[in-house]
Parts: structure tokens; C-alpha cells; sequence
């Protein structure tokens, strides 16, 4: 577990743990030891002059002083260490998330990784805060008394020491039949945690699919199987807990009934035999808690390599020696694209000279936004090439690539923070000036004017204290101030009433001029300010040419418009 833990985060985590396991394993010897000092104690108070037990007591005080101040230092190294590689942990898989390819994230995956962000990493650091301790004080304390033993009583340590093996075998059997059903049980636990957020998320869609009594389906089997797995691995674990329980009890019995045999033989005094029972007993609580610390290190384990999965995705590949194009026209080369099984382009061509406009049209599915995702290479093309300037976007490196393009979609995300914070995301160092500029030609001026708070009115999670109108200004805005030379727009105003239309409009107007455009268009009035006019379908590009002559040619486009009309 350590081991994969350092493998994940790399070397340098490894002197805080490797510090803390020591200090917490002198910390457990300290303990069996201190535990030894009883011998004399109790030979001193059951002997002829009681008094003897007085500097023996005082030692043995002192010991457990010493183990504690040492536990303590311990704790705190383990504390400390958990903290330390937590803040790795989050950062390390923040920097990987961050490193992926926005194609990477589906809904799906977006659940999956709240949940491994949240309770995954908490859990796998967890373990040396609050797991490595009591793990290691109760493998050590345990042989540290049997080394004990052996030295006050061969016959009794002796004994003792054959026990540790069968202990172990069965501790490890114990933990195997606990192990069969942990990962199926973390599985899924962590769908059904998925399934929650899906289900919190999805209370809009369930209200408005008239699903307010009845539950959600795919949640309740999720909790279904979760009750499953829970019965089946209580019941796989139960024969190795009671194994184990038994076992230690027996070694416990056997070492009594030697015990009193040695003392009724006269080789050996009650004080010896009373401490060693107490030493005994002192083992078996920790030896009874190891199978329950398995567990919950196998659990840790488990989301650990889940971690280590995530991080382990490859981002997409980066250009040993990035270039740089020194234009900005875009072409698309025989490009050939797959999402999973469906083939959703083969041998898809196009270009668009620097500083034109490109609308792409078509039926739902057949790809257009797949072709503004694969110019931004939120994915890699199968086959072919994408360029921008004529070099492949995969040789212009991942951020020198995102700074060419200012993108405005139908769905807008904000951040819960001010108007003027979202904005600025566009280009973070931007003046005064400039930012209220982009905002005076995204129309926001009214919209900043009619909120409480102004510029600083809060826009709430998702943006969701905006309407979707307005959401649609702040991007815009923010596309405006990245000043980038390409510009990509995905129909941004399909969904807005006309007032909001006239302004977006106007706003992408602006955004638009001077600069390369591709935007995926469902209506004749944005299609109308594109040069050119490429029409696609499942095939691929079908027809392409101007809006008149396209209208002019009488084929699909000129039928796609027949039934989309009037809209435009
Ligand atoms: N993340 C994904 N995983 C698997 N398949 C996907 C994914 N995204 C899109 N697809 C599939 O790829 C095809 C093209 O999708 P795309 O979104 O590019 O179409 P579109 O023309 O933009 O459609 P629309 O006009 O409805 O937005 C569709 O069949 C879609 O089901």
C-alpha cells in the first residue's frame, strides 16, 4: 500500500512517511517493553518484601512515559505525513485532471471522479494518519512480548512463538475471505455514490419527465446491489473473523494451561505466570483488530489504485518541440473519427482562409460539433490532420493552440464568483479598460446596470443567478477580451427569445469581425453571415458552397432550409 502510495506521488513523499513509520514501530517496541518491566513489578509485590517493587514500579513508569512521548511524536509525524501527501494527492491529480482531454470528461466520468476526489483520496491518505499506528502497534507490540517471554520463560516463549505463525496464516486466511468481496463492494459503493450526484443533478429532467413520487430507477438498483455486496461480503468475512477469534483465544488457553502446568511443576513462580497472562492478554486485542485494520487498508488500497488508474490516463500526447503557425487558416484533411464504435467521420475535408467564415450545417448527429471539438483537440483525429496554418494542431502544443481560439458555446458555464471574475477568465491580466470594452460590445452593459451589486453582483453556481441570455453575454464578453485570431461558435442563439438574440447577435457580430470563424449553425440568419457553407451529414460533407448557391442547387441544403423554415 506505502509502496504504491509512493509509486503515485512520487519519492519525495517518502522521508515523512518513512519517518513516521519508524517513529510509530520504537513507539510499539517501547510498548512491549514497558509492558516487561511488569515482571519484576509483580515479583517484587507477590514476593517477601513488597518494597522491592518500588524502583521497578518507577521504571516502568518512566517506560510508559518514554513510549508515550514517543507515540505522540509518532501520531503527530503520521498526522503530518497524511496531511502532506493529501495536499500532494490533490494537487498531483489536479495538475493530471487539468492535463486531460476535455473529451475525457463525460458525464459518467465527472461523477466518478467527485466522488474519487472527495471520499477516494480522504480515505487512501487516511490510511497514514489514522490506519499506519494502531496497524503497527498491533503487529509490533505483539512479537515485542513474545520476545519478552521468551526471555523470562524459554518453555513459555517458545510456545508463544509457535503461535505466531499460525496466528499470521490465519489472520491471512481471514483477510483473504474478507478480500473476495471488498472490491466488488467498493465498486459499487462508489456507482451508487455516482448515482446520487447523477440523481441530484437530474431532478430538473425527473420533475419534468412527471417523476416526482416515483424513485429513480437506475438509484435504486445501484442501492440494491449495494445492499447485495454489503450481505455477501459480511457473510464471506464471517467465517475468517470467527477463525481468527477462535485462534487467538486458543493460543491464549494454551499458553494458561502451560502456564499453570510449569507453576504447579515449581518451575516457575505465580508472579512470572500472572504477568505473562497479562502479557498474553495484552496481545490479543491488537492480534483481533489486525483482520479489521486489513480490511480497511485493502479498502484504502482499492481506491488508491483507482487513483492511480485516473492518473495514469494518458493526456493527450504533446509535441516534443512545439510550433508555432504563423497564420491562422484552417483546413481539415481526410479526417477520419470515431466515438467509440460509431463512425462519425471518414474522410471529412475542408478548408477556411485566414480571416473567413465557415458556417457548418446539418442534421442532429452528424457531427458538427465533433468538428469545431477535434480543431480545439479536446480529441485526437483517427486518421488524417487538422492544421491551423498549415501546421497539425497536435504539433502546436495544448496551450499555444487553446490561446489561438476564443470559443462560445450553446451551453455556458460560469463560475460561482462576480460578472467581472467570469470575464476576465478570457485574459486574466487584461485592463480596466479593456474588460469593460469587451462587456459594452457583449451588450452587458445593461444587464450589469439592472443587477443588484453591478459588477460585483455574484452569478451564482453554473451561472444559474443569470438567465440563459445573459449567461450567453458573459461568454461572449469573455471571448471578446481573449482577443484570439479563431474564433469557434457552437449555434449560440438557437435558444434565446429575440431581444436576447438581436444582442448576442450583435456581441458575436463583433467577436467575429477580422478573425477565422467556424461556427456550427442551425439557422439561416447566422448561416447568412458565413463566406462559405459546408453541409453535413452521416456521410460526411455533402454539399458546400455559398448560402445562394447551395439554395440555388436545390439539394439538401437547399431542403434542410425548406423544412427548417421559417426560422431565421
Ligand atoms: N462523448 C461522446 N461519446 C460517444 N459518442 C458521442 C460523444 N459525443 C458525440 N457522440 C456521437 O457522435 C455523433 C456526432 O455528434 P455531434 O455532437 O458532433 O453531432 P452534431 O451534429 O453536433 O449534433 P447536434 O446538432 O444534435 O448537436 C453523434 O452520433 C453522437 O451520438
Amino acid at each position: 500500500m506505502i509502496r504504491t502510495l509512493l509509486r503515485v506521488l512520487g519519492p519525495k513523499y517518502a522521508p515523512p512517511v518513512r519517518r513516521t513509520i519508524v517513529l510509530m514501530t520504537v513507539a510499539a517496541v517501547l510498548e512491549g517493553l514497558s509492558y516487561a518491566l511488569l515482571v519484576p513489578v509483580l515479583r517484587g509485590l507477590f514476593g517477601d518484601d513488597p518494597g522491592e517493587a518500588r524502583p521497578w514500579l518507577f521504571a516502568f513508569g518512566g517506560a510508559i512515559a518514554v513510549y508515550a512521548v514517543v507515540r505522540y511524536l509518532g501520531d503527530l509525524a503520521g498526522f503530518r505525513a497524511g496531511t502532506t501527501l493529501l495536499h500532494g494527492m490533490y494537487h498531483r491529480l489536479g495538475d493530471h485532471l487539468a492535463k486531460l482531454p476535455v473529451g475525457w470528461y463525460t458525464s459518467r466520468r465527472v461523477g466518478e471522479v467527485s466522488v474519487l476526489a472527495s471520499q477516494g483520496v480522504l480515505r487512501s491518505m487516511g490510511v497514514i494518519a489514522h490506519l499506519l499506528g494502531p496497524f503497527i502497534s498491533a503487529s509490533a507490540t505483539p512479537l515485542t512480548i513474545v520476545a519478552v517471554i521468551l526471555v523470562f520463560n524459554r518453555q513459555l516463549g517458545s510456545a508463544a512463538l509457535v503461535a505466531v505463525p499460525v496466528v499470521l496464516l490465519v489472520q491471512a486466511w481471514a483477510g483473504r475471505s474478507m478480500a473476495s468481496t471488498d472490491t466488488e463492494r467498493a465498486e459499487r459503493d462508489h456507482e451508487s455514490s455516482a448515482r446520487v450526484i447523477e440523481f441530484v443533478k437530474a431532478q430538473p429532467v425527473l420533475r419534468a419527465g412527471g417523476r416526482t413520487a416515483e424513485r429513480f430507477t437506475l438509484l435504486d438498483d445501484s442501492l440494491r446491489d449495494v445492499e447485495r455486496t454489503a450481505r455477501r461480503s459480511v457473510f464471506s468475512a464471517l467465517p475468517g473473523a470467527v477463525g481468527l477469534s477462535v485462534t487467538v483465544q486458543a493460543v491464549f488457553t494454551g499458553i494458561l494451561v502451560l502456564g499453570a502446568y510449569l507453576a504447579l511443576g515449581g518451575s516457575i513462580g505465580a508472579a512470572e505466570v500472572l504477568t505473562i497472562l497479562v502479557l498474553a492478554a495484552r496481545c490479543a486485542d491488537p492480534l483481533l483488530s489486525l483482520a479489521e485494520f486489513g480490511g480497511q487498508i485493502r479498502g484504502a488500497k482499492a481506491e488508491l489504485l483507482r487513483l492511480q488508474a485516473v492518473l495514469e490516463t494518458e493526456p493527450l500526447p504533446e509535441p516534443a518541440r512545439p510550433i508555432s503557425p504563423a497564420r491562422n487558416d484552417i483546413s481539415f484533411e481526410d479526417v477520419r473519427f470515431a466515438h467509440g464504435d460509431r463512425q462519425v467521420m471518414d474522410g471529412v475535408s475542408v478548408a477556411v482562409p485566414e480571416g473567413r467564415r465557415l458556417a457548418v450545417v446539418g442534421p442532429s448527429g452528424s457531427g458538427k460539433s465533433t468538428l469545431l471539438q477535434l480543431l480545439a483537440r479536446f480529441y485526437d483525429v483517427d486518421g488524417g490532420a487538422v492544421r491551423v496554418g498549415g501546421v497539425d494542431v497536435r504539433d502546436i502544443g495544448a496551450e499555444a493552440l487553446m490561446e489561438r481560439f476564443a470559443i462560445v458555446f450553446q451551453d455556458v458555464y460560469l463560475f460561482d464568483g462576480t460578472i467581472e471574475e467570469n470575464i476576465r477568465l478570457g485574459r486574466p491580466g487584461a485592463s480596466e479598460a479593456d474588460l469593460r470594452e469587451a462587456a459594452s460590445a457583449a451588450g452587458l452593459d445593461e444587464v450589469i446596470a439592472r443587477l443588484p451589486g453591478g459588477w460585483d453582483a455574484n452569478v451564482g453556481e453554473g451561472g444559474a443567478l443569470l438567465s440563459g441570455g445573459e449567461r450567453q453575454r458573459v461568454s461572449i464578453a469573455r471571448a471578446l477580451l481573449k482577443d484570439a485570431p479563431i474564433v469557434l461558435l457552437d449555434e449560440v442563439t438557437s435558444a434565446l427569445d429575440p431581444v436576447n438574440e438581436a444582442v448576442v447577435h450583435e456581441g458575436i457580430e463583433r467577436l467575429m469581425a477580422g478573425r477565422t470563424v467556424v461556427m456550427v449553425a442551425h439557422r439561416m440568419r447566422t448561416v447568412q453571415r458565413a463566406d462559405r457553407v459546408v453541409f453535413l451529414d452521416r456521410q460526411g460533407i455533402r454539399e458546400e458552397g455559398t448560402h445562394e448557391e447551395l439554395l440555388r442547387l436545390g439539394g439538401r441544403y437547399a431542403e434542410f432550409w425548406a423544412v427548417s423554415a421559417p426560422v431565421g
